[in-house]
């Protein structure tokens, strides 16, 4: 009895040592991987470390009694870079966000970085999708704005590359909002919306309360999808969310996928250009908006944003929710603004005239600002001649024409 006592005994403690021994290994195997999960991030994060941290901590540093900090996403981006710019220079902290994706010409992105550095705005290199970084921004920095500008954009592209559009446009935007949420303090957020929500709509011109349920693009559609998530977020979570439509913006610096901005690079390099025309050859119009004229609007926007009222994850009473149109509110047909260019750069274009493909366009767009004038002060002062004469200079100038001849294209 004694020795089988004894034996049980002895296998109970093996088995005892066993298990401990086993708990020891996996133990000591998780911390070895995330070890070396850190350790990777380290060598190959483009984010983390003392000195990083210090980077983000100086930019965001205020220069101005009542200031504020805003963390600007897609600021190597054409309206994320001017908002920047703006921010910094009447002495408020920005810090810039972006993944620098080559969607388009990522040295046009770079260029813009070296500018904003030059203005002491550091702008952090990565993904709105990536939580971990979006929390640790969040918990350095206790932002009173955040300006989201971080998106796939472009309409016809969403045909190509729709997931994209999700990954930045829907996935992106619920990172950064769920990042936001559980911020304490919780900034307040203005993001970009589009005018490409109001889809087929025909009442003009096009109301912040017309219908949206008809979008004629994916791009549109993630846009929408956008403005019902934000609502959602500002209801359940107290986030104070002002969402901006912005319609067809241009002026230096732009984004070289945009129609006035390839238009120039072939009219320049003697190549044909197509122009779409609507059902019975009908011209297309968009109501073109200056970047300044943008960019007051975000401002105003940001200004006027009332602070959230949750904190850590829990809603603390209503928040401000709002959307504004931000358009020039006089549209111009395509032929137009070609002849605008033509004008400006002095060369005629090879004008090929062809029926729009169903890619998503939509015919006009043609915005009513009167919201934005009275809630934001908004009014446009620059007129398509006005922004493209100084659009044509930038451009000119950027990609180093000399006498009809790039040194950079
Ligand atoms: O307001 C918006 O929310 C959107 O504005 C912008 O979209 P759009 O208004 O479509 O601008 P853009 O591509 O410059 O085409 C302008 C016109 O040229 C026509 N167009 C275009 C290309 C071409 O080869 N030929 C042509 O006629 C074309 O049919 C159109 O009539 C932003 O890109 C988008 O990201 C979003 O912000």
């Amino acid at each position: 009895m004694n020795r089988q006592f004894q034996r049980c005994f002895a296998s109970t403690s093996t088995m005892f040592l066993w298990a401990l021994f086993l708990i020891a290994l996996t133990a000591s195997y998780l911390s070895f991987q995330s070890f070396m999960d850190s350790g990777a991030r380290y060598f190959s994060s483009t984010w983390g470390g003392l000195h990083w941290e210090e980077q983000v901590r100086n930019s965001a540093q205020i220069h101005r009694p009542n200031g504020f900090s805003f963390l600007v996403t897609g600021a190597a981006g054409f309206v994320g870079s001017h908002v920047s710019l703006a921010l910094k220079k009447r002495g408020d902290g920005v810090v810039g966000f972006d993944n620098f994706n080559n969607y388009y010409d990522p040295w046009l992105k770079k260029a813009r970085k070296s500018l904003l550095n030059s203005h002491n705005v550091f702008i952090v290199e990565g993904d709105v999708n990536d939580a971990k970084l979006m929390a640790k921004l969040l918990d350095i920095v206790a932002f009173t704005h955040v300006m989201h500008l971080a998106a796939q954009a472009g309409v016809r592209y969403a045909m190509e590359n729709p997931h994209s559009y999700v990954h930045s446009n829907i996935g992106g935007l619920v990172t950064l909002l769920e990042a936001c949420k559980k911020a304490d303090p919780q900034p307040a957020i203005v993001w970009a919306s589009s005018s490409s929500v109001y889809g087929l709509n025909e009442d003009v011109p096009f109301s912040e309360s017309d219908r949206t349920d008809r979008p004629a693009s994916l791009y549109a559609a993630t846009k929408k999808s956008g403005e019902a998530i934000t609502h959602t977020y500002n209801h359940i979570y107290g986030l104070s969310i002002t969402g901006l439509r912005f319609f067809t913006v241009y002026g230096p610096w732009g984004r070289p996928d945009m129609a006035y901005f390839s238009f120039t690079k072939s009219i320049l390099q003697g190549k044909p250009i197509k122009i779409y025309r609507g059902k019975n050859r009908v011209d297309l119009a968009r109501d073109f908006t200056y970047i300044d004229d943008v960019v007051k609007g975000c401002v105003a926007a940001l200004d006027t944003a009332k602070k959230s009222t949750g904190s850590g994850g829990k809603k603390g009473g209503p928040a401000q929710y709002r959307i504004f149109n931000l358009g020039n509110t006089s549209p111009v047909t395509v032929p137009m603004m070609v002849g605008i260019l033509e004008k400006h750069l002095k060369v005629k274009a090879k004008k090929n005239f062809v029926d729009m493909p169903g890619n998503g366009d939509v015919p006009f767009t043609h915005a009513n600002i009167s919201l934005a004038r009275r809630e934001l002060g908004y009014k446009p002062t620059t007129d398509l001649q006005t922004g493209l004469r100084k659009f044509v200079k930038w451009y000119l100038t950027y990609y180093g024409y000399n006498h009809g001849k790039s040194v950079k294209l």
